[in-house]
């Protein structure tokens, strides 16, 4: 594997349920660093595509190479001891455990299952990587608060800096901002983009929002009925008249 190697190549990627084609020829390569925004109005296959490359869905159709290595058809954990990690547009936290304990949990859970005991295990060192982590997101007061008590924009927050756990090399984010008030979008981005960038990730992520794409987005790949209708620079995409039409202008979405 050289350097050049893309970290994410997927060709003619495909999910269909019953009859129904959620997400057809998908092929996009991303490099390291990228910040790529996935836009389209509902139902047009970005959670589906986000799944199959996290492994919650098996592909029915074509394939996804990470760091040059198939990994067509593994499963989440597999995908995410990998290095690949997100978020959900429903936030996934324990809610009976603290934040901090969720942070812990995950980087168990990400850890390789052949490894010692030790590990696997609650160590002095897991905890403080959990804690400074924490801090990175600006989350270190609520460290012992249990995460069903959050307020939804916190355990938003939250389940970002679990998907940053171990410094995964790419993150994908859904939805990142739904269900957050309008005035505290931008802020709330602000809070969790600097500290996935700092560890140079690759980012892509599910947005709804253009303000928010304009600002933490340098390319964009916008769906439409399942498939790729452009994939390309911020300013190209957002000007290009089918988007307008039936992207942006078609957006139903909180
Ligand atoms: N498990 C499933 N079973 C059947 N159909 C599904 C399933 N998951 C998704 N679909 C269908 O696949 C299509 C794409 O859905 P998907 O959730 O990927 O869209 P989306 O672009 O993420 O939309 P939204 O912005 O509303 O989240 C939709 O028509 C949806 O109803």
């Amino acid at each position: 594997m050289s350097d050049n190697t893309p970290l994410l190549v997927t060709e003619n990627l495909e999910k269909s349920f019953g009859g129904v084609v959620a997400a057809g020829n998908i092929s996009i390569s991303v490099g390291r660093g990228e910040q790529v925004a996935i836009i389209g109005s509902n139902g047009a296959g970005k959670t589906t595509f986000v799944n199959m490359v996290t492994g919650y869905l098996t592909p029915s159709a074509g394939s996804i190479r990470y760091l040059g290595r198939d990994i067509t058809g593994l499963n989440p954990r597999q995908t995410a001891r990998a290095g690949i990690r997100r978020s959900f547009q429903i936030a996934q936290l324990f809610p009976q455990m603290t934040a901090l304990e969720n942070m812990i949990i995950t980087d168990i859970a990400a850890s390789e299952s052949k490894g010692s005991f030790r590990a696997r295990s609650l160590t002095d060192a897991r905890m403080d990587a959990a804690m400074a982590l924490l801090k990175r997101f600006g989350l270190e007061g609520i460290a012992n608060e249990p995460a069903g008590t959050l307020p939804q924009g916190v355990r938003k927050q939250l389940d970002i800096a679990m998907a940053a756990v171990n410094d995964p090399a790419l993150i994908l984010l859904d939805e990142p901002t739904s269900g957050v008030s309008a005035d505290e979008k931008m802020e709330m981005m602000d809070s969790v983009i600097q500290p996935l960038l700092s560890d140079d990730a690759t980012l892509m992520f599910i947005e709804h929002d253009m303000d928010i794409v304009r600002r933490y987005a340098r390319r964009v790949i916008a769906f439409y009925e399942g498939q790729i209708l452009i994939d390309g620079s911020v300013e190209e995409v957002l000007a290009d008249d089918k988007v307008r039409q039936y992207v942006i202008g078609g957006v139903a979405h909180a």
